[in-house]
């Protein structure tokens, strides 16, 4: 099975629907964000304020060039350097989970783990809309995420996957 990658705006839900495929395919899942976070001994809100974001962009590339596990939730920011969008094209299948940005501010109104999504309603639109043509550009398929359940989305996936 060729390695999958799910990417997204932050609360799209790779984390959750990498969790719940690995479940379900029975295969290994892996989150760029916890690998950062273990290797670095670190909560990403912490590698933010200590090391900044550009430390952060460092440490998320080497994370995907090390993780080996066969669906990979990205964390929201990946595609905005060149070099992993072209690794994750050159190395696997690309899933873009595709959500409206007033779902995300639904699910995210009490997040206080994502340093980005710590900024004003008009700062957070703006990298939305800015990022959405990053996923778009580079994503071999895209599944919209509004108004289903993980668990419908992750049936979708293997479905898809099947084809
Ligand atoms: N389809 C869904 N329906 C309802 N809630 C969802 C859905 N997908 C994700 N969520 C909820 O949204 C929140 C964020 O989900 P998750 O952490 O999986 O997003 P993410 O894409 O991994 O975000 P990040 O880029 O910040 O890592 C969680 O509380 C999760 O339970
Ligand atoms: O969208 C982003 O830039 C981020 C998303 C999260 O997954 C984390 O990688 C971090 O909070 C930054
Ligand atoms: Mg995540």
């Amino acid at each position: 099975m060729t390695t999958i990658y799910l990417i997204g705006f932050m609360g799209s839900g790779k984390s959750s629907i990498g969790k719940k495929l690995s479940e379900m395919m029975d295969v290994t899942q892996a989150d760029t964000d916890i690998f950062v976070e273990e290797k670095h001994q670190m909560s990403i809100a912490d590698i933010f304020k200590n090391d900044g974001e550009s430390a952060f962009r460092t440490y998320e590339t080497e994370a995907l060039k090390q993780i080996t596990d066969k669906i990979i939730s990205t964390g929201g920011g990946i595609v905005e350097k060149d070099v992993n969008r072209s690794f994750m094209r050159k190395n696997g299948f690309i899933i873009y989970l595709q959500t409206s940005f007033d779902t995300i501010a639904r699910r995210l109104q009490n997040d206080q783990e994502r340093p980005l999504w710590q900024k004003n309603m008009s700062d957070q639109k703006k990298m939305y809309e800015r990022r959405a043509e990053m996923y778009k550009s580079c994503c071999d398929y895209i599944v919209v995420t509004d108004n289903k359940s993980i668990n419908e989305i992750a049936k979708e996936i293997i479905n898809l996957l099947k084809c």
